[in-house]
């Protein structure tokens, strides 16, 4: 159970998490939605502790994660793995290798040092592009390939750090719609598989509800709705998302299309 207790970032003036308290049971996929600027990527921060709280705390089976430091906040971050919107790939270097870094916290720090990577790790690196089809690209340079393909290719990364939540930071937004939902099906895909606990900003609503159990509205940082697809309203929906409703709602389009 990962347990956020009155969660909150400010910045300056602005408070961007305002005292959000949310209990997530392991294994629910959980879409976080809500209009840009809502908070949606400072909550997601805060968990992994990229960004640090103001007040309030982050539980993860009781152990407050707040306070970790070291190698404790290494092990951390590595049980909660980040998905970005720019897939944070090294572009030069092999989709194989690009995986293999999600091994590094496992790997004794000599070898590490040296990226001496064991057979073992190799063959969870395969087998974890072959689950979601992009084994044959395992040589390819990662910069070489699609916006969908690299996204699948950080998904595969974050799964062989072998995490029990994975936190995906608007993971579709530079998609086209056909790539969105490939890289939605392969979140969707280790959550059922592996019963990992997936958090996934998004903005498009059609996605949210087509992919999410549960959905976490954000409004100015403060925590708004919490519940089922079906329980939001096309009416709450509008109302969360305010003036950018047109493009949130009822179309699954991506805010920066790319051709892929
Ligand atoms: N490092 C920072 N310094 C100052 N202000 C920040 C910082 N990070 C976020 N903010 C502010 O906090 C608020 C919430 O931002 P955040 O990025 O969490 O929202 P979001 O819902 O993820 O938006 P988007 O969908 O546009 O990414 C915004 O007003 C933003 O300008």
């Amino acid at each position: 159970m990962l347990e956020l207790q009155g969660l909150t970032r400010r910045f300056g003036a602005v408070t961007a998490v305002d005292a959000v308290t949310l209990s997530v049971p392991a294994g629910q996929m959980v879409g976080v939605i809500g209009r840009s600027g809502a908070g949606k990527s400072t909550l997601l921060r805060m968990i992994n502790r990229l960004t640090d709280p103001t007040e309030g705390r982050v539980l993860q089976h009781g152990r407050d994660v707040t306070a970790l430091r070291g190698a404790e906040l290494r092990r951390w971050r590595t049980d909660c793995a980040m998905i970005f919107q720019q897939f944070n790939l090294v572009p030069r270097l092999d989709v194989l290798t690009n995986v293999l870094v999600g091994r590094l916290n496992h790997l004794p720090g000599w070898r590490a040092l040296l990226r001496l990577w064991p057979e073992a790790d190799r063959a969870v690196a395969l087998s974890a592009l072959d689950q979601f089809d992009m084994a044959r690209l395992a040589a390819q340079s990662a910069g070489s390939l699609s916006g969908g393909q690299q996204q699948r290719v950080a998904i595969a990364r974050a799964l062989v750090q072998e995490p029990s939540i994975i936190l995906a930071d608007e993971p579709v937004a530079s998609l086209d719609p056909r790539n969105a939902r490939l890289v939605m099906d392969a979140l969707q895909d280790i959550n059922r598989r592996y019963g990992i606990t997936v958090l996934v900003n998004i903005h498009s609503l059609d996605l949210a509800r087509a992919y999410c159990g549960r959905l976490v509205g954000l409004a100015a940082g403060g925590l708004v709705f919490d519940g089922p697809p079906e329980a939001l309203t096309d009416a709450a929906a509008r109302q969360l998302y305010g003036l950018e409703a047109a493009e949130a709602v009822g179309t699954a389009a991506p805010r920066v299309p790319v051709i892929a």
